[in-house]
């Protein structure tokens, strides 16, 4: 396995790589890899010849308030699960090279980054857009591959390759749990034993909005009362959203229609941000 750190090797890499008629796959992450990255990194592997991480937490996509300086960093252990995974490179740029002291163009999707997390949010897709066009264009990659837990993420990513004609199948790879439900991600590492406890309440409030749209339930205030009641039962958790959009623009739907919509949900444990989705 390969780890490149300078953005010009990386690009020419990726050149030299794609005239030998190799396809590429890249999956984007900020470290501190899990099984859901795993798992992201297992469906690049099945769709490309060559497989790249790349590893870097965007500054421009946390606000001042949020937690960059506290995410967590662990190239060691990354490096290791990337190996185990048949990573070919690992690519951890710099931030002084990715957003050099000069840096000042940035990319904006409008309308499909503006509800939901992008409410509380304001600026973060407009980061996680400009980073994701800096790497798709050093990385040059055939597929990009996303996961489902960060479900808007991916609407506005399709959005930005849509709308920009960039040349890449955006592959989505379905949420990795842990037993009790909760979707595996990095911040879990904040939940102390009791916050990790009541954390469960997030899946188990998403399925039994599940379970009642499967039941024949249409009507979109009936389940979302049902999902908040769950989350309420904790009084750890402070509900930022509940809502039901639909999958590719995400709007809120009037009413549910099966196969086209999802629930999602951000709250605040404790001071955790956790975000979550099922589909319907
Ligand atoms: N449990 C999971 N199942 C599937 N994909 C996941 C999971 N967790 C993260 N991903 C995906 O991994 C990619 C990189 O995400 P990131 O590095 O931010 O990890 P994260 O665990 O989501 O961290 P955070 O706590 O910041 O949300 C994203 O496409 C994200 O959707
Ligand atoms: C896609 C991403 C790596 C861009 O920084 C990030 O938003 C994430 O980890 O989901
Ligand atoms: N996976 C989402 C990255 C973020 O919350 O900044």
């Amino acid at each position: 396995m390969q780890v490149i750190r300078s953005i010009n090797e990386m690009q020419s890499t990726s050149i030299s790589n794609r005239s030998k008629g190799q396809l590429i796959g890249l999956v984007p992450t900020m470290g501190a890899l899990h099984e859901g990255h795993a798992s992201l990194i297992d469906t690049a592997k099945e769709k490309s010849d060559i497989t790249i991480v790349s590893i870097f937490v965007n500054p421009t996509q946390f606000a001042p308030s949020e937690d960059f300086q506290q995410y967590p960093r662990e190239l060691e252990h990354d490096l290791a699960l990337c190996e185990k995974h048949g990573v070919d490179i690992v690519f951890a740029p710099s931030e002084e090279d990715i957003y050099p002291k000069s840096y000042s163009t940035f990319v904006e999707e409008n309308v499909v980054s503006k509800g939901l997390c992008g409410i509380s949010r304001p600026n973060h897709f407009r980061g996680v857009t400009t980073i994701c066009a800096k790497l798709f264009n050093i990385v040059r990659p055939d597929v990009a591959v996303f996961g489902q837990k960060d479900a808007q993420q991916c609407a506005v990513i399709r959005k930005m390759i849509d709308d920009l004609q960039m040349p890449i199948e955006l592959a989505i790879s379905p949420t990795i749990r842990e037993e009790d439900g909760l979707a595996k991600s990095s911040r879990n590492q904040y939940l102390t034993p009791e916050q990790r406890k009541d954390a469960g309440l997030i899946f188990k409030a998403l399925s039994e909005g599940k379970s009642l749209a499967d039941n024949g339930v249409q009507s979109v205030d009936r389940i979302i009362a049902e999902v908040t009641h769950t989350l309420g039962t904790s009084r750890r958790l402070r509900i930022i959203y509940a809502s039901i959009v639909d999958k590719m623009m995400m709007q809120p739907v009037k009413e549910v229609k099966s196969g086209e919509c999802l629930i999602a949900v951000a709250c605040w444990l404790d001071q955790v941000r956790l975000i979550d989705n099922i589909e319907l």
